[in-house]
């Protein structure tokens, strides 16, 4: 593991998850745009590693990533209809200088939160809603082209590419982690789709825990929990990361409720 840990989007549903997990574990540096209410940040944090800067302001990240190890980088517009000027700001031209400042400065592990979106495009008419159900053995396994559905899509395909450029050319251990759907405490609500991909907080912060102490070069992986129900596989995430979920949303009803088990038969 490599200290101290730059989490960039640190304010952010995906930073919340993480920090509400594995908060205590790391020397954290946490960077928003956003300054941060004192509940969102871990008590071990002092002010001095709390940066409010845009990522697109390469001196303010320059500052922030000096001496860190490891960069968790999560910071950019996550709406699947973003327009374009705002994906070309925050997510690629921010994630190109956050990917560039941390090869520049040595970090040794960079785990980028890539997107479903990026691969939204193999979920075609003739392949949906089949593909969001148990039965169904299509899977996608990070291995496939992008193929976005969208401009978000568009954009985080470009961070993977980026990931890739600054691994080969600076030897930076690099991992795009392409997020399903996260919710806190149960599944998405009435979505097959969005319960096929289901992330649970407490396996984003496991995940992004094995980000920040594996061995890996260049790799794409799926973040989602254990889902009976998937159509992206996780199988190079538990190889090479060592992710073991604990979360399956087939133990929750389609309306997000848990499942109630059967009471023992009674043998009297
Ligand atoms: N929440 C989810 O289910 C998924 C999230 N992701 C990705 O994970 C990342 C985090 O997503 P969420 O936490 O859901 O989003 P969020 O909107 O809750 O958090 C993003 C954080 O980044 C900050 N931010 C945005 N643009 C910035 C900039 N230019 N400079 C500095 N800070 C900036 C915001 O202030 C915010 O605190 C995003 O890159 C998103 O695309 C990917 C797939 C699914
Ligand atoms: O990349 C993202 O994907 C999730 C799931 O997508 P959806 O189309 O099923 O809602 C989305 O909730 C999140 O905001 C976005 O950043």
């Amino acid at each position: 593991m490599d200290e101290p840990v730059l989490l960039t989007g640190a304010g952010g549903r995906v930073g919340q998850a993480i920090l509400n997990g594995i908060g205590d574990a790391y020397d954290w540096r946490l960077l928003d745009r956003e300054p941060l209410p004192a509940a969102k940040v871990p008590d071990a944090v002092p002010d001095a590693d709390r940066y409010v800067a845009d990522i697109t302001d390469e001196r303010a990240v320059r500052d922030a990533m000096r001496g860190v190890g490891s960069v968790i980088h999560l910071a950019g517009d996550p709406r699947k209809t973003a327009p374009w000027d705002s994906v070309l700001r925050n997510n690629i031209d921010g994630t190109q200088v956050v990917m560039r400042v941390a090869a520049e400065e040595g970090v040794e592990r960079f785990a980028f939160a890539s997107s479903n979106h990026a691969v939204g495009g193999y979920e075609t008419d003739d392949r949906t809603p089949d593909l969001y159900r148990t039965d169904d053995d299509y899977r996608l396994d990070g291995t496939e082209l992008p193929r976005p559905g969208n401009l978000y899509g568009v954009s985080k395909a470009t961070g993977e590419a980026l990931g890739r450029l600054y691994h080969d050319e600076y030897g930076m251990s690099v991992v795009c982690v392409r997020i399903g759907n996260l919710t806190k405490d149960h599944p998405p609500r009435e979505y097959e789709r969005g319960q096929a991909m289901w992330l649970s907080h407490r396996d984003c912060a496991h995940l992004f825990d094995r980000c920040l102490n594996a061995d890996y070069g260049f790799e794409i992986v799926y973040g989602i929990s254990n889902n009976d129900r998937r159509y992206y596989s996780i199988e190079r995430a538990r190889d090479v990361l060592g992710y073991d979920p604990q979360d399956n949303s087939a133990d929750y009803t389609f309306e997000g409720e848990p499942k109630v088990e059967d009471p023992p038969a009674d043998e009297s």
